[in-house]
């Protein structure tokens, strides 16, 4: 669950009445149905699950992982299993997968033991993710060893400690005022916000964790002012944007200098080219490197992004590392200057192209389709707008202390809730490495497992109106009936010893980032009316499939004035 930081204090804001339309549809008890037997008597010796009913779209004959898997259209696939399930009432069932049975599983008790129990259910060596050896090598993400992996995750723990991650604020704050200014230059014109999220995500990333200017948002900026190429390929005539820099505790250099001719590397652009190849890496197991569509892009993205890293190293080193300094690079050179044998060059390398991965995206993610959500429900925008309001102020956000944005129960109830919908990492997979019982069936050895976010986090034992997205079921109030389930029933970041490490560091940047463009911008669907329904599709994380469009104007009440920064 996306939590406040441990210390944080918790303040219920919101009309007494916010949570009454949630409870009302508290969820009646209801009977465990696992798999279709098990509903008829208890309790019934495991069962093999049904396969599903074979679903309607394409097959691509000679390819069968492609084809029958359609990893082009993964959330169609997502949203099928997880209705099927639902229809019947089970809880696990079975796919084909390159010949080897495949499972998906939703029960919130089997998608806890296949996250945590990693000695049962490690990460493939050979698939999935650690296909991407070239780019990720061996970060925390990719990491096969659990030796390895736990004594890499201790020496990146402390930037991820509740103390390092207050000291980001000003630096989300700031992060989020100059994306407020980018879209208040707009004068109302309808713009996908989608790439201008994962510009600003990248560039916290960078200047908190790594003490360094992507400059990624002021990139996208002068490329709407045409000034400059890069940024999104959106169309608007104007917009100045700001590109002066965060800093997230420690002194921050710039991508600018680091590119050598001046302009700015677009490390947004060589994400995008390595995202095509890669996730046909992933899931196409069996097709040769080479013939991987994309791949040339690949490769220049990962040494685009590898030249940049290179800089940074550089100009970190060349600096000199100060005692104050908290972020995530100054931890790991410290490490390495002490003889920490673990922290190579390589290391190094390997773990910032992880944390740009990891760290950038799923937020922006989030972030754009809260804002989509809120644009198409003017009354729930105006109360979270309320909310910012009264927590901030009319202040400059960057000067306010961590607690401020802790005490935003409804826009910390829309991430959460973004979250449960629109997963960033909607399923996870692992091999069952001895046969097992999941979601009441059984699964034999050397089967792939799926822990099915998507379906568990629409679990109509766990959710009431499950599918509907409705930020008051977080609201204090309804704590006592909500806390049961979702302790059990909501992993947007994991769990156990390979849980997302930058769990408390995306609640907070997202509660700063959403409070701080919600007191500055009313948002409003593009086209008008009640705004497209959201659809998604997997580019490496979950994103969208036409962009989120919207339109962004500057309230009248304009709180946190622009010169007040
Ligand atoms: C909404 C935002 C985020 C979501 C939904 C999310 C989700 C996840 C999930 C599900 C995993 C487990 C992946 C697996 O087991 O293969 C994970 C791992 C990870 N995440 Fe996040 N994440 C988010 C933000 C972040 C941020 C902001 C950072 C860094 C600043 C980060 C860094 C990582 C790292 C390094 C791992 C690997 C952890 C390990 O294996 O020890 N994530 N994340």
């Amino acid at each position: 669950m996306m939590r406040s930081l441990p210390s944080g204090p918790q303040r219920v804001l919101g009309s007494p009445r916010d949570g009454a339309a949630y409870r009302r549809a508290a969820p009646r008890p209801q009977p465990r149905r696992r798999c279709a037997a098990r509903a008829a008597a208890a309790p019934p010796p495991p069962q093999q699950p049904p396969q599903p009913r074979p679903p309607a779209p394409q097959q691509a004959p000679g390819l069968p992982f492609l084809g029958s898997f359609s990893f082009f259209n993964l959330p169609q696939r997502y949203a099928l299993w997880a209705q099927l399930m639902r229809e019947r009432g089970i809880d696990a069932m079975q796919i084909e997968l390159l010949g080897r049975k495949a499972y998906v599983i939703r029960s919130p008790e089997s998608v806890g033991r296949i996250i945590r129990q990693t000695d049962k259910f490690p990460k493939s060596k050979t698939e999935g993710l650690s296909r991407l050896e070239e780019w990720l090598g061996d970060g925390l993400v990719t990491q096969a060893s659990p030796e390895l992996h736990a004594a890499m995750r201790d020496v990146l723990a402390p930037a991820f400690k509740a103390a390092s991650i207050k000291g980001f604020v000003p630096a989300f704050a700031k992060s989020g005022e100059e994306v407020a200014d980018f879209l208040a230059s707009l004068g109302g014109r309808e713009y996908d916000i989608e790439p201008l999220c994962r510009r600003v995500t990248l560039d916290v990333i960078g200047r908190t964790m790594f003490g360094f200017d992507f400059g990624a948002v002021a990139l996208e900026a002068a490329a709407a002012a045409g000034t400059t190429e890069g940024g999104s390929g959106n169309s608007s005539s104007s917009g100045s944007g700001s590109s002066s820099s965060g800093n997230g505790g420690s002194s921050t250099s710039s991508n600018s200098s680091s590119s050598g001719g001046g302009g700015k590397v677009d490390v947004v652009g060589a994400l995008d080219g390595i995202f095509g190849a890669a996730v046909v890496l992933m899931a196409a197991g069996a097709l040769p490197t080479a013939l991987v569509p994309g791949i040339q892009a690949y490769r220049r993205g990962i040494s685009t992004i590898d030249g940049v890293i290179d800089s940074m190293l550089r100009e970190r080193r060349e600096k000199g590392l100060k005692e104050e300094d908290t972020d995530l690079l100054s931890f790991m050179l410290r490490a390495q200057q002490q003889g920490n044998a673990l922290v190579t060059d390589k290391q190094l390398r390997d773990e910032l192209q992880t944390m740009v991965l990891a760290g950038s995206d799923t937020t922006a993610g989030t972030l754009a389709f809260a804002l989509h959500e809120l644009a198409a429900r003017p009354q729930l925008l105006a109360r979270c707008q309320a909310e910012a309001d009264a927590a901030l102020g009319d202040g400059p956000a960057g000067a306010l202390p961590a607690e401020a944005f802790q005490r935003l129960a409804l826009i910390s109830g829309a991430a959460n809730e973004t979250l449960r919908l629109h997963s960033a990492v909607p399923m996870l997979t692992r091999v069952c490495l001895e046969e097992s019982v999941l979601g009441g069936c059984t699964v034999p050895a050397g089967a792939y497992v799926f822990a099915s976010f998507h379906a568990l986090h629409r679990h109509e034992a766990h959710w009431p109106r499950a599918d509907e997205w409705l930020p008051e079921r977080w609201l204090p109030q309804n704590a006592a009936e909500l806390a049961p389930h979702a302790d059990v029933a909501f992993l947007p970041f994991s769990s156990g010893p390979r849980a997302c490490i930058g769990r408390f560091f995306a609640g907070l940047e997202l509660s700063v980032l959403l409070a701080v463009l919600l007191r500055r911008l009313d948002f409003f669907p593009a086209g008008g009316g009640g705004g497209a329904p959201l659809r998604t599709r997997q580019k490496f994380t979950l994103a969208s499939a036409d962009g989120v469009r919207v339109v962004a104007r500057p309230r009248a009440r304009g709180g946190g004035a622009p010169a007040a920064r």
